[in-house]
Formats: structure tokens, sequence, C-alpha cells
């Protein structure tokens, strides 16, 4: 199977900031959800991936091609919806197609017409008096309406009302029927990775703190309520991730669950109440917060 990208001991710093050592990498067909806090560092290695910053070390490989050295090569088949992407007030949405069209040979002139359809974006509209819904949703247009392999998004969810959200996402599901098209996007709303990704990955100050396939990460972690005095002591419980008491109750939270760790507690005097699944927003904050690995 082809790899979309792959990147290997990538470092890039900035006067504040680094992104350390990023080894990542995700099979063609994929959506991978990048996870991250404000100033985490996802935009930063989305424009690694599209080209349009550099990486200070490692190396960054594109749909196959060596990135810097071949990115004329993998931008012809790369999209990249970002506030980096300049729309000229000016002009109308059409001139925008027309220059994307006349730039990038996958143009699908009939996808695109169903596209402002199903956005309900008026081509012939100068940008100028587009909201910033309309905005978001015209970028996503041209980018979606090339046909790229890649489709990097950066935030493509952020400050859409509900109704826009959803076109959104199920516009991203169609793209992705076609198994060739791999999609990496980040956001701040872990429920729309929690509906669209395959693999997770969770970055925190530069750092990757976890990159999995969805299932076995939502598999593996559990809310589990206890009673009585049994408190674990974390250091001695490598699995467990946090612990909250409250009065007679204890609330875990579980990396590694298993029936053989709850056996375990049970034989240290724990009285199980539940364990149940968690969403992955509980799941991320309980990760940062417990400042390691997932
Ligand atoms: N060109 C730059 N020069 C200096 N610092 C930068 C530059 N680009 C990004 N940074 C810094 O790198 C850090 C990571 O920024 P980045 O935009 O990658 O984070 P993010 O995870 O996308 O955050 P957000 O969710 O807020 O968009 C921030 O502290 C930012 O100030």
């Amino acid at each position: 199977m082809s790899t979309a990208f792959a990147l290997s001991g990538v470092t890039k710093r900035y006067e504040n900031f680094a992104l350390r050592d990023i080894d990542l990498s995700m099979p063609e067909g994929q959506v991978m959800g990048l996870v991250g806090v404000n100033g985490a560092g996802k935009t930063t290695l989305l424009r690694i991936l599209g080209g349009l910053a550099l990486a200070d070390t490692g190396t960054v490989e594109v749909l196959g091609h060596d990135m810097p050295a071949q990115q004329v090569a993998a931008k012809s088949d790369l999209g990249f919806a970002t506030e980096d992407m300049r729309l000229f007030k000016t002009r109308t949405l059409r001139w925008h197609m027309d220059f994307v069209r006349s730039i990038y040979p996958g143009w699908d002139e009939v996808y695109a017409a169903d596209l402002l359809r199903r956005f309900d974006l008026r081509a012939e509209q100068r940008l100028a008096g587009f909201s910033h819904g309309q905005r978001v949703k015209a970028l996503l247009m041209l980018n979606f309406a090339r046909r790229p392999k890649l489709l990097l998004l950066d935030e493509p969810t952020t400050g859409l009302d509900p109704v826009a959200r959803d076109e959104v996402l199920e516009a991203l599901a169609d793209v992705l029927r076609d198994e060739a098209r791999s999609v990496l996007f980040s956001s701040h709303n872990t429920k729309d990775i929690e509906q669209m990704a395959d693999t997770i990955t969770f970055v925190h100050n530069g750092t990757l703190l976890a990159s999995r396939d969805k299932e076995s990460f939502l598999d593996d972690w559990r809310r589990v309520i206890c009673h009585g005095s049994w408190v674990p002591d974390k250091a001695a419980w490598p699995e467990i991730a946090a612990v909250r008491q409250n009065g007679s109750i204890v609330e875990l939270k579980v990396r590694q669950f298993s029936a053989g760790l709850l056996e375990r507690m049970q034989t240290q005097g724990a009285e199980i109440r539940s364990a149940d699944p968690m969403n992955l927003e509980d799941i991320f904050v309980t990760t940062v917060r417990a400042g390691g690995a997932a």
C-alpha cells in the first residue's frame, strides 16, 4: 500500500516554539484527525506537508515525492485548505473557480457545480460579500473540485454553524468514498474527528503524544467507577492515567483497559461499580493532563 505522506525525524524551530522529532505516516485512502490545543503545532505540521514551511531537520515525503525537492509534483495532487490561501475579495467565486481550473487539470466542473448547490454558494457573488462560513465553504469547494489525492484541511469546520458543519462533513465523506483519496485534518472539535477519522493523532507542545487507529484507541480507554477506600498509587498502576476521589467514590481514567486489570483491582479491595467507554474529548484531555502518551 502506498503512503499518502511520511514524516521522519522532523523538527521545526520558531523563536518560542519547536515541533520536535515527528515520526508520522499515513497509508493512502485513510483519514487522519489531528487533535491539539491552541498552539500545539497542528498548523505547522500541515504547512510542512503542504510545502508552505520548511522542516529544519528530518525527511518529508508527500504522495511518494520528497519535499521540498519534488514539491511541484506533490502539489499537483495535493489540496490544502488553510487561512494561508487568500481569496480575492473583489473577485467572484466564479473567477476563483476558473483560476484554479486553469492551473489544475484534475478540476471537475460537474462536481464543482454540485458542491456549489450543496454548500448553497453563488458563483457570481464577489468574495467581499461572503460571510465567514461561506468563505470557508468556498475554500473547501475550490479544493474538493480539484479532486486531489491528498487533502490537508486546517480546521475545516471551525466557525461554521451546525448546518454548514454537517454539509461540510457530508461532502468530506463523499470525497472519501473514493478509496484512493486521503485526508489529514486538524480540529478542535473532537466530535468531528471521532466521526470522520480512521486514525487519530494527538499533538501537544510540538510533540506527538499518540497516533493510533481510532477503534483500538476508543476500545482501550475506560472510565471506571469504584466504591470503597482503595485508591491506586498511579506509579504502581501505569494503566491508570487519572484518579479522582470524591467521598467514597473513586473515578479512574484507564488507558489500557482489560478484564485482568479489573481483577487485579478487585484483589486490592476495589468495589467496581462501572467501566464505561470514554469519548475522544475525554481521552484527549486526560492524556494532556496526565502529561504523557496515550
Ligand atoms: N511563522 C512563525 N513564526 C514564529 N512562530 C510561529 C510561526 N508559526 C507558528 N508559530 C508558533 O508556533 C506555535 C504553534 O503554532 P501552530 O499554528 O502550529 O499551532 P496550532 O496547533 O495550529 O494552533 P491553533 O489551534 O491555535 O491554530 C505557536 O506558538 C505559534 O506562535
